[in-house]
Parts: C-alpha cells; structure tokens; sequence
C-alpha cells in the first residue's frame, strides 16, 4: 500500500497514457493502466472515425487495408492534442493489425517531440504478441528511449502495477 502511493506521488502527472481503439477493447486496457499508474488518458481519435467496413481485413480495398499496405499513410488526428512536455513517459496502446500498430500512431508519434522521453508501447490483439509491431514502431521512430512493451489481453491490475513500477527504475 505504502509502495503504491510513493508511486503514485513521484509520478503522478508526468505519465500520459496515449491510446487508439477502434472498436473499445484497447480503450479498456487503457483505463485499466490508467487507475494502475494514475497517469492521464488521452485518446487518439481519428478525423474520420472507423466504420465497420474500413475496418474489414477480408477486403483487400478496405481502408485499414490500404493503409496498412502503404507504409507512408498517416490518417490524420482529430480533437485536442496532449502537450507532452508536461509527461516524462508516455504510453502508447493500440489494436494491433495486420501484426503493426495501425498507422495512425505514426501520425501520433510524429506529431509530438518525443526525443529523450520514455515510450512504452502497450497493445490488444486477436492473438498475436506485441513484438513485431513494437520493433517496427522503434525502427520507424529512433527519438524516444523505447521500453519493451505489453500485451495487455489479459492482464490483472497487481500484474499491471508491477510492470509499469519496473519501468520507472
Ligand atoms: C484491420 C484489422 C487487422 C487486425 N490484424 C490483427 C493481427 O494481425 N493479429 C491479431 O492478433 N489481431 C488482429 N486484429 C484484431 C485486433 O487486434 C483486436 O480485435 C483488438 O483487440 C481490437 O482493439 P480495439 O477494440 O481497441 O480496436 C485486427 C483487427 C483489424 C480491425
């Protein structure tokens, strides 16, 4: 108990919790490392929200499929933008598709001055592990000191706190 609120109190306002879901389920995880770390949330929502059929991975046409085929797409953010000087770590969830993050959190990441900051990837998935996607994010983004990140499909609140506790030593 002690432990969790030192924890708390030292980091308390310097961690965002960025996150994009499609369909709810990354959303979900995300609060879930919200109360584990009492960081501040912040959803990357898309200009143009996901419909059903941009989301249909049968069709070879569909937007998350045209995206994810062309490695320059970077579907815009709508709303408010986090000012992350305010955040020493940031967080940063998705759906993984096509076994990568969905190329809006490219957008996301190069929107941002995120050189020095500590980034950790987090994901939901069907099935598959976060490595390959998280490799392909620190490729892509060399800036921020990258942390190994989480499948977060199942994970209890204990598990959650210990790991992101871990992170901050
Ligand atoms: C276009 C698309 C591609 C996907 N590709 C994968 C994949 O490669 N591996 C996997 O395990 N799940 C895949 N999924 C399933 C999602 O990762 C999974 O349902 C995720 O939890 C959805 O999160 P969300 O509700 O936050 O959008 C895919 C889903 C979509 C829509």
């Amino acid at each position: 108990q002690q432990r969790q609120n030192m924890y708390k109190e030292t980091s308390d306002n310097r961690i965002l919790i960025a996150y994009f879901s499609a369909t709810g389920t990354t959303a979900r995880a995300a609060e879930r490392l919200a109360e584990a770390t009492g960081g501040t949330l912040y959803a990357i929502v898309p200009s143009r929200p996901y419909t059903p059929d941009d989301l249909d991975w049968h069709d070879k046409r569909s937007r998350s499929s045209a995206e994810m085929n062309d490695p320059q797409a970077r579907p815009a953010i709508g709303g408010r933008q986090p000012d992350t000087e305010d955040y020493d770590t940031v967080f940063i969830g998705y759906p993984i598709w096509w076994d990568l993050a969905p190329r809006i959190i490219d957008t996301f990441i190069e929107s941002h001055d995120l050189k020095g900051k500590t980034v950790i990837p987090f994901a939901t998935s069907g099935g598959s592990g976060i490595a390959h996607s998280a490799e392909a994010l620190r490729k892509s983004h060399p800036g921020p000191d990258w942390k190994e990140g989480r499948l977060l499909n199942r994970t209890d609140e204990k598990s959650l706190r210990e790991w992101a506790e871990s992170l901050q030593r």
